[in-house]
């Protein structure tokens, strides 16, 4: 498709038959695509939408392996992770049954590949794993190669390369399949989603096109919150109230990233410079997530313009002025003290927490932030701090620092996301335990929220095939008593 014809109309038309054909299509759609005025075209509500409601939901066009370096192995047909064997045909992909190696995708993908490259594997190809996404393309119905094409493309030098990494190893494409092949990953690197397979042992996570989530804007306040299902589909939500003719927005970044970050990771992947009302605030509506606190006074010192983050920076307070590059040393040195964290002890974070962190940042700055969210995955998790092992101390701690993060998500206007249920349930199995053993000594029970936090978790995980599987249970098996 040509420029002049990506039309709203026209791109309506062709997401609904999408939609039809893969049997997710709504008579009367709550959505609908038009010009936007953050960037192209961008999907708007056409009626009230409350919060939690069903927006739409998508089905995937193409769906493979991610290409990051050492993607775990998963079966190509089931995305099972367990038995895994070279194809038996020769293509060098994982499959983990006779059933799998069989199906009639598989069968098809393989054929392609022993086409376009001569030799036989016995083994396993890593390389041809992460890189097998685009040559899913090539086996496209006419009809779902038309949706891709609709779709918008990076054109920058570092996006393709998945194809020269197929010619690396041994593939001669022909002319018109590499041209297409190309076009399609600079289409993946501008709208794929990272897509969760949610069994709890499976690490790895797959690359969806889906034709109509990919057409939603981004914001920093986003109003959708989308989940994956068991059988791959995007079920998009309001995460907040939507008013009529309000332009929908995904979040392609991390919420509880600071605007500096954010804006970098943005330009970095998706090209654009984001003008959200967030990123335009300098305090991040009072957060100060990018902060860092002023070495004269331990006021917070904030930049004057967060569009330019090695520009001036200002104490609050004393008003003194720092340069951006100072901020960004400091945020440099604590992130990498960050990253290495994992391989340290509960103590360390502990302390650095209380400790050091304290003195140099303000409280919501993204790296406390952060390291908190990591001490509450540890807490009740690791070996060693599993619920049972865990100090009242410690399952207080947890506790407040579950109710921090959820504090800063509400002044970060998130509504119902996903980060909000996975705390409100560890929330719950925090408050559980302490029951538990109040109970076990007699005492009494300490609090009763817990049975609004467990519910509001599985209202917004409903359709997650990556909840927690007390909360699948739950939703199967409670479906009456869950304001869903
Ligand atoms: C997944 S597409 C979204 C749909 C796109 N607007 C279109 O016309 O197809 C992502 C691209 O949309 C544009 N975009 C998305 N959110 C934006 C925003 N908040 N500001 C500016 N451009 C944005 C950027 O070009 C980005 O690379």
């Amino acid at each position: 498709m040509s420029v002049s014809q990506r039309s709203a109309s026209r791109l309506n038309l062709l997401i609904l038959n999408f939609l039809n054909r893969y049997g997710s299509y709504e008579s009367d759609p709550k959505w609908e695509i038009r010009e936007s005025k953050v960037g192209g075209l961008g999907v708007f509500a056409t009626c009230d939408i409350d919060v939690g409601e069903l927006v739409f939901i998508d089905s995937p066009v193409l769906l493979g392996p991610r290409c990051i370096p050492d993607c775990p192995l998963i079966c190509v047909s089931c995305f099972r992770q367990n038995n895994l064997a070279s194809c038996n045909r020769g293509c060098g992909l994982p499959v983990c049954c006779a059933r799998c190696q069989d199906a009639s995708a598989h069968q098809r993908e393989c054929k392609l590949i022993r086409q376009y490259r001569s030799e036989t594997l016995n083994d396993i190809s890593s390389d041809l794993f992460e890189n097998l996404t685009p040559i899913r393309s090539l086996l496209l119905h006419p009809d779902d190669r038309e949706v891709v094409t609709s779709l918008i493309a990076h054109n920058r030098d570092q996006h393709g390369h998945e194809v020269t990494t197929l010619k690396s190893l041994g593939f001669q494409f022909k002319e018109d399949d590499e041209k297409f092949m190309r076009f399609v990953c600079c289409v993946l690197d501008a709208n794929a989603f990272e897509v969760t397979l949610g069994r709890e042992n499976i690490k790895s996570s797959l690359r969806g096109l889906y034709p109509l989530g990919s057409l939603a804007n981004h914001s920093c306040v986003p109003n959708l919150v989308h989940t994956f299902n068991h059988r791959h589909q995007m079920v998009a939500k309001a995460a907040v109230f939507i008013p009529k003719d309000t332009e929908l927005f995904h979040s392609y970044t991390r919420l509880i990233w600071g605007t500096t970050t954010r804006l970098y990771h943005l330009y970095k992947t998706k090209h654009f410079v984001c003008k959200c009302p967030r990123c335009q605030d300098p305090s991040e509506f009072g957060t100060y997530m990018s902060s860092i606190l002023c070495k004269s006074c331990r006021g917070i010192v904030s930049p004057l313009n967060p569009y330019k983050s090695h520009g001036k920076w200002q104490c609050r307070d004393c008003k003194k002025v720092i340069l951006g590059r100072e901020v960004g040393e400091l945020t440099t040195l604590l992130g990498a003290i960050l990253r290495d964290i994992d391989q340290k002890d509960f103590k360390f974070m502990y302390n650095f927490l209380q400790g050091k962190l304290k003195t140099v940042v303000p409280e919501y700055n993204q790296v406390t932030v952060e390291l908190k969210y990591k001490i509450i995955w540890h807490l009740g998790h690791k070996q060693g701090y599993t619920w049972e092992e865990l100090t009242i101390d410690l399952l207080e701690f947890k506790e407040s620092l579950c109710k921090d993060i959820l504090l800063l998500l509400e002044k970060l206007r998130c509504g119902q996301n996903k980060i909000r249920a996975l705390l409100l349930y560890e929330l719950f199995c925090c408050i559980r335990e302490k029951r538990n053993r109040s109970k076990a000594t007699s005492r009494n029970p300490i609090t009763n929220d817990m049975d609004s936090y467990i519910k509001e978790a599985a209202v917004i995980m409903e359709h997650d095939v990556g909840a927690p599987e007390e909360i699948i249970n739950l939703l199967e098996h409670n479906k009456d008593k869950i304001p869903v």
